[in-house]
């Protein structure tokens, strides 16, 4: 992908915001910075360095005189010189291969993280829409297989099996005093890229850059964990730079063990602490689910935060096809994949039906149709998921086992979701199918990631079902040109556009779980985002430069479902009956102005 626009630095955008977080509030003025070293400590140290932007006077006040070349560096000339590197970066590497390309645009990026990360999370915010493809999916998923080559210095923390009985004292070797947002996986399903092990930790980072530039969250108070409970991955286990435990997975109770010992460990440390739950295999990512809902703030984004965003899109759907949101009912939905994210897009696009019909959840399965692995899923199956079985067919309307292509033929749905992890299995035949479909405006949503795991390409589905349809895709495809003149638009269906805010407003809440009330507001907040204006045009989600914005909205109304939920504590200074005197606009406006924003504040020592 070649650089778009390059976001030049300004500093209205600066002044446009206020608020920050209590450490480092960023302000017009920004407040100070509390900061507990000196000297080459804080040059070492990417939370409080400012490379050669440090002032004299603090240059003085921290011991930094001598340490630094002579000349002050704005924050600004800073920038552009990063900008120019990353230009100068594209023109040396163009016409080499995609991959090669890709790792060194991370590189770069990764090592203004490790450096200095106000200016990091700032570029990353400016050029969010170049820059999140390469810190999030899909390179992300290329960094996690290449994790062990990549790594240079740690972040996060790693919790193994080798550390039982240990965790309640090693979660106090984190150096933040607060931690806001944790994001956990055991590398067991990294994207659709299976078992990386250790290598995995890759994901917890990116999610949280995006928690950081999406949500406002403070980098300071984010924390990206591994749990390595060993690999199954024969490749990875034989390779000699490996950095995980050499063992296959820990299975059952002693699994659990691990894991429930790191969540005490990490809610007795901070009780307030937001922990989403990633890239788990789909048997641990609902039995954790079902084991810690209650008991801990914790949600499983590839299960809950999916399905809000997999429902946003199929309400867009019906929206675009013109016809009233209630009309819903009779969408027929086909999901291919009946995993962790499609039987949890499953589950909450069954409620929805059940809710707008007035039916029970059973009754609202009748338009929806899974297939796995071996086909549709219907009651003749003896083994497998018994959670797919609750939305098996009859066997006399489809046979078992039927595959997509018979299974569009035959029911001509509305929508077909991919969540298979299999790259290509929309293919030509299938796709060809969808023009047959009983609707005016089919949807086809591939939503594996990375792309080349994706059930098809962008560029295909236009060609082969049709160029009315709508389309959506996990990883990001550029749009596409059509016969028609027109653009087939694509929207990237990506739980991005959720997670950061069910965090930020669980967070603001003070809540100390997350009730499927918050998850449901976070679906409606981001299905009723778009005007019907862009919905028609088939943009069902905002765009990616806007998603500061998103997350605010998507964060007021979480929170706000918590005040509604009877279950919200309050944040900091502000208590639950503040919450809940506010309107909707001052819980945008209270989410707004609370959100960190990367600025140079003025850092004070303290011993
Ligand atoms: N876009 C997003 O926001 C988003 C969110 C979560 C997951 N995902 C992606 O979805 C994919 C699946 O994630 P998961 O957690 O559900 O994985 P999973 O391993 O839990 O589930 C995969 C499912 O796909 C089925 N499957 C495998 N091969 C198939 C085939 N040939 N035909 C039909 N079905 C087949 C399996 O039987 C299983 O039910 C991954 O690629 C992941 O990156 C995307
Ligand atoms: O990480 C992503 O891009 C989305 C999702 O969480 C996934 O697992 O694919
Ligand atoms: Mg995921």
């Amino acid at each position: 992908m070649m650089w778009r626009s390059i976001a030049r630095f300004s500093k209205t955008a600066a002044a446009a915001r206020t608020g920050g977080s209590r450490r480092c509030l960023s302000t017009t003025i920004p407040g100070p910075c509390i900061v507990h070293k000196r000297g080459a400590d804080i040059l070492h140290d990417p939370w409080f360095n400012k490379d050669t932007g440090f002032p004299l006077t603090e240059r003085d006040r921290l011991g930094l005189r001598g340490l630094l070349p002579p000349r002050v560096i704005s924050f600004e000339q800073q920038y552009d010189r990063f900008i120019e590197s990353f230009q100068s970066l594209e023109r040396n590497t163009l016409g080499q291969p995609e991959n090669v390309v890709s790792l060194a645009k991370w590189r770069i990026l990764n090592r203004l993280h490790d450096r200095n990360e106000t200016l990091y999370y700032r570029v990353l915010m400016d050029n969010i829409r170049d820059f999140a493809p390469i810190i999030y999916t899909p390179t992300v998923g290329l960094v996690c297989q290449n994790y062990s080559g990549l790594y240079r210095r740690p972040r996060g923390m790693y919790f193994s099996a080798k550390d039982k009985g240990e965790m309640m004292s090693m979660i106090y070797n984190w150096p933040a005093k607060q931690v806001d947002m944790i994001v956990i996986t055991d590398g067991s399903r990294i994207l659709g890229l299976g078992d990386l092990g250790v290598q995995g930790i890759g994901i917890p980072i990116g999610k949280l850059d995006m928690y950081v530039a999406a949500a406002g969250i403070n980098p300071q108070r984010v924390l990206p964990i591994m749990l390595d409970v060993g690999t199954n991955n024969q490749k990875l286990l034989q390779n000699p730079l490996y950095l995980g435990l050499r063992q296959p997975r820990l299975e059952g109770d002693e699994y659990l063990e691990i894991i429930d010992e790191f969540m005490e460990a990490a809610f007795t440390r901070w009780p307030k602490a937001v922990v989403q739950f990633e890239d788990f295999q789909a048997k641990w990512a609902f039995e954790t689910l079902e084991r810690y809902r209650k008991k801990f703030c914790m949600f499983n984004d590839d299960v809950q935060g999916t399905a809000g965003v997999a429902l946003a899109g199929l309400l867009g759907t019906v929206r675009a096809q013109g016809r009233p949101l209630s009309d819903f009912v009779n969408q027929k939905i086909v999901v291919v994949g009946a995993g962790s994210a499609g039987l949890g897009v499953t589950k909450m696009a069954v409620q929805a039906v059940a809710r707008m019909a007035g039916i029970s959840e059973s009754a609202a399965t009748k338009n929806f149709y899974l297939i796995d692995k071996d086909g549709l899923v219907t009651t003749e199956r003896t083994k497998g998921d018994p959670a797919a079985l609750a939305f098996a067919k009859d066997p006399a309307e489809i046979r078992e086992g039927a595959s997509i292509v018979e299974v569009v033929k035959k029911v001509r749905p509305h929508v077909l979701l991919g969540l298979s992890g299999v790259g290509g299995i929309f293919d030509e035949n299938v796709l060809k199918a969808m023009r047959e479909s009983d609707s005016c405006k089919p949807a086809i949503f591939a939503m594996s990631n990375p792309t080349l795991n994706a059930e098809c390409t962008a560029a295909d589905a236009f060609k082969h079902a049709g160029e009315n349809i709508v389309f959506g895709s996990g990883s990001p495809f550029e749009h596409v040109e059509l016969d028609n003149g027109k653009v087939g638009h694509v929207n990237q269906a990506n739980n991005m556009y959720l997670f950061p805010g069910i965090g930020l407003g669980t967070l603001f809440s003070g809540a100390r779980i997350v009730t499927d009330g918050m998850l449901q507001a976070a679906s409606e907040c981001l299905a009723s985002y778009m005007t019907d204006e862009e919905v028609q045009k088939g943009i069902l989600y905002p765009s990616i430069n806007n998603i500061r914005h998103i997350t605010a909205e998507v964060g007021a109304a979480v929170l706000r479902a918590a005040v509604h939920d009877d279950i919200a504590e309050g944040h900091g200074d502000v208590g639950p009956k503040d919450l809940s005197h506010m309107s909707k606009e001052e819980t945008v406006n209270y989410i707004t102005r609370n959100m960190w924003f990367p600025i140079y504040s003025p850092l004070v020592h303290e011993k």
